[in-house]
């Protein structure tokens, strides 16, 4: 073994949407190669890294050729002759050579995909499967998988305001049955979509944008979807929400619908639909500056579901830490690409975790083959991924990798409710 880095190469490659995005190739002096692909969201939050695009006319703007040559022109002379695993040191010096608060020199898609392909040859250089590798002896849960089936907000163009309607198949005894009873729901609610002559075509992320009259009317049918598969609501399947509430904020209130709402009436609604559905998590509830909405939100809420910050912390540790400082939620959600290097994302699980907060890892909209995240979430025991609906192979990817896993190590342990325990 020796993982003395010899080359780092970056290609322009496609995106689940169409778009291009970043793959990068590490090689190391003992022969390892290994490639990670950087994924892209539509719905950001102002605060997460920039992920640099090229402007002009070529791919409508969003070539990645600029991003490209800053890992291979200026990167990778840096990094070569280094020892791949100190990834701490190499995240160190990627950001020393961008030198920018959001990274919007280098660009946090050329950041991270440098730093997620070196670990990646890191972990195959040491013969280890990346969860083990970042994760060693203390590896050990396999995650709750939260499963986006149905869509509304701006994803979609119907009458729900919420964004993304998940089922969270906790009840099940493993990854694997977690994964089935998501696939017959997820099948159940295209059958009652269909009898009902409605819209059955998918959106990004796999899950259907029906026109609907309202959230109530999603949150029903994906009770009676459940039913209807055989399982229980809220014992087998409960549902998770992202309300991506920056898209319903405008000048310090939230419009739903033809309605504007304040945020404590904007809480009392939740509170009303938690009373109503099995709602277990409730991501952007509010929006990503609305710090004593959300602390208002945690007072009232915060012992009864996971309350989970997307744009309100961006994986960003500065952002997290005032959070756990005005205690304003119990959960984050991880995205790599939120802070573009693999060290600052496993120091924001860290600081959530030691305050027994949760964390849920994540896909983006915008999505490759790439699969770090399924070893993401085992490796730091996290108990909870959330990445799409159980269709479109570039979601199916991250699910399979995890039944992969699963049947490879029967050490592993499901985390079941355990991972929604506060
Ligand atoms: C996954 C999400 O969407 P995007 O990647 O578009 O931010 C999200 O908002 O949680
Ligand atoms: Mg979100």
């Amino acid at each position: 073994m020796n993982d003395t880095i010899r080359q780092i190469q970056a290609v322009e490659i496609l995106d689940s949407r169409g778009n291009p995005t970043v793959a990068v190739r590490v090689g190391l002096e003992d022969g390892t190669e290994a490639w990670a692909r950087v994924p892209s969201g539509a719905s950001t939050g102002a605060h997460e890294a920039v992920e640099v695009r090229d402007g002009g006319r070529r791919y409508g703007g969003k070539g990645v050729l600029n991003v490209i040559r800053h890992v291979n022109d200026v990167i990778a002379p840096v990094l070569l002759g280094q020892a791949a695993h100190h990834q701490d040191g190499i995240d160190q010096q990627l950001l020393e050579l961008d030198g920018t608060q959001q990274k919007s020199r280098l660009g946090a898609n050329a950041l991270l995909g440098v730093s997620m392909a070196v670990m990646h040859a890191a972990a195959a250089s040491f013969q280890q499967p990346l969860y083990r590798y970042l994760g060693g002896v203390q590896a050990r849960t396999l995650p709750v998988p939260l499963l986006n089936v149905l869509n509304g907000g701006a994803h979609a163009d119907n009458n729900v305001d919420i964004q993304e309607f998940m089922i969270v198949p906790a009840g099940a005894g493993t990854f694997s049955e977690a994964m089935q009873m998501a696939s017959e729901t997820y099948h159940a609610l295209k059958g009652l979509l269909k009898e009902r002559g409605l819209r059955t075509a998918v959106g990004d992320e796999g899950g259907f944008a029906p026109d609907l009259n309202g959230d109530r009317e999603a949150l029903d049918l994906l009770v009676e979807a459940i039913q209807r598969a055989g399982l229980r609501p809220g014992e087998d399947v409960a549902l998770a929400l992202d309300v991506a509430a920056n898209e319903l904020y405008h000048q310090g209130s939230y419009r739903l619908g033809d309605e504007t709402k304040s945020a404590d009436a904007l809480i009392a609604w939740y509170q009303e639909l938690i009373k109503a559905y099995p709602i277990v998590s409730l991501e952007d509830g509010l929006s990503e500056d609305d710090w004593d909405g959300w602390k208002h939100l945690n007072q009232a809420l915060g012992q009864q579901i996971q309350l989970v910050g997307d744009d309100l912390f961006v994986t960003n540790p500065s952002r997290i830490q005032r959070g756990l400082d005005e205690d304003v939620a119990n959960a984050v959600l991880i995205k790599l690409n939120q802070i573009g290097t693999v060290s600052e994302t496993l120091e924001a699980m860290r600081m959530t975790a030691r305050r027994g907060w949760r964390a849920v890892v994540s896909h983006r909209s915008g999505e490759t083959e790439d699969t770090t995240i399924a070893d993401l979430t085992v490796a730091t025991n996290s108990g909870q991924i959330k990445t799409g609906a159980p269709a479109r192979s570039e979601r199916v990817a991250k699910y399979n990798r995890l039944l992969m896993i699963e049947a490879q190590d029967t050490g592993l342990e499901f985390a079941g409710w355990e991972a929604f325990r506060r």
